[in-house]
């Protein structure tokens, strides 16, 4: 593994965030990680890291590994149709691009290579993604290559293509949604007294700590939800409240409505 040579074309957000989170690892050296974009002078600081910098997409992909595409869905077909001549056979390809399926790839590369789908979150920036991963003619030892990798930053897991636009929805927007969640727990701790600084680090540790009980003791949220509720007490008047007013149901809108638009484009 140290010694693959990977490019990651398109070096947005998430495209910086794999290639940092890849060489905190320390599972592949940063000298063979090579990160494209057009603008390169916005992506500078990674050569301190001493990642390579790039806008020649032909030169990243014709002696790598494994080619991540971190561009935009809409930008996917052209880079594609650019590097695939130089693209060697046997070389990993994943996708990063939202809703585009694993079939399309294919067709644009217009010749068959493992190809791989995934989709982490922004938590990946800081090593915390949950990254959902599909895989398309690869054979065992490519999934577990790819696998490793998004366990560097974070956890990860194959799942069937079909779960890929879910994926999207629970991992992806799921974390703006618990985001939200947060900031509308941070205005209700503004109106009942907390400034709003305190407000939001009591809410956003309050939300990390319910997440670790269930993660390290493998609760379900009912059951640690027993635990806060008193008969008669403060925390069931509020829950009750919250789910008089749709909580539970905006949420799951919320989520199909999310589905809905990457599925139909409604
Ligand atoms: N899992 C998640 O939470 C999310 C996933 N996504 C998916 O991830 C992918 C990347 O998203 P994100 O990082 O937010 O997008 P960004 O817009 O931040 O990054 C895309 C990058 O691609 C570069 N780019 C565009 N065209 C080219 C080209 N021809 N050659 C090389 N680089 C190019 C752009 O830089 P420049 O213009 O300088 O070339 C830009 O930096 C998307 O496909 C999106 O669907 C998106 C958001 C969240
Ligand atoms: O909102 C979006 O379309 C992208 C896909 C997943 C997260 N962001």
């Amino acid at each position: 593994m140290k010694n693959k040579k990977i490019a990651i074309i398109g070096g947005g957000n998430l495209g910086q965030a794999i290639a940092k989170g890849i060489v905190n690892s320390n599972i592949v050296a940063a000298s063979n990680i090579t990160v494209t974009r057009r603008r390169t002078h916005l992506i500078q600081t990674l050569k301190e890291l001493d990642i390579r910098i790039s806008s020649n997409n032909i030169e990243a992909a014709t002696d790598a590994n494994i080619i991540f595409l971190a561009v935009k869905p809409y930008q996917i077909q052209q880079v594609i149709e650019e590097i695939s001549p130089y693209v060697q056979k046997g070389t990993i390809i994943i996708s990063l691009a939202t809703g585009i399926d694993a079939l399309s790839i294919e067709k644009y590369f217009k010749k068959e290579l493992p190809i791989f789908r995934a989709m982490p979150n922004t938590a990946i920036a800081i090593g915390e993604s949950m990254t959902c991963i599909s895989a398309h003619h690869a054979n065992q030892e490519q999934e577990q290559i790819v696998l490793t990798l998004f366990e560097q930053v974070g956890q990860a897991l194959i799942i069937p293509e079909e779960l890929m636009s879910s994926a999207t929805v629970l991992a992806a927007c799921g974390i703006a949604y618990a985001l939200r969640f947060i900031r509308a727990a941070t205005q209700g701790g503004i109106e009942i007294g907390f400034g709003s600084n305190l407000a939001l680090q009591v809410a956003a540790q309050t939300v990390k700590g319910a997440a670790e009980l269930l993660i390290k003791a493998g609760t379900h949220p009912e059951e640690e939800i027993d635990k806060v509720t008193t008969p008669r007490g403060v925390t069931i008047s509020g829950l009750n409240e919250m789910e008089h007013q749709g909580f539970s149901s905006a949420l799951i809108k919320g989520v199909l409505t999310s589905f809905n638009k990457i599925e139909n484009g409604k």
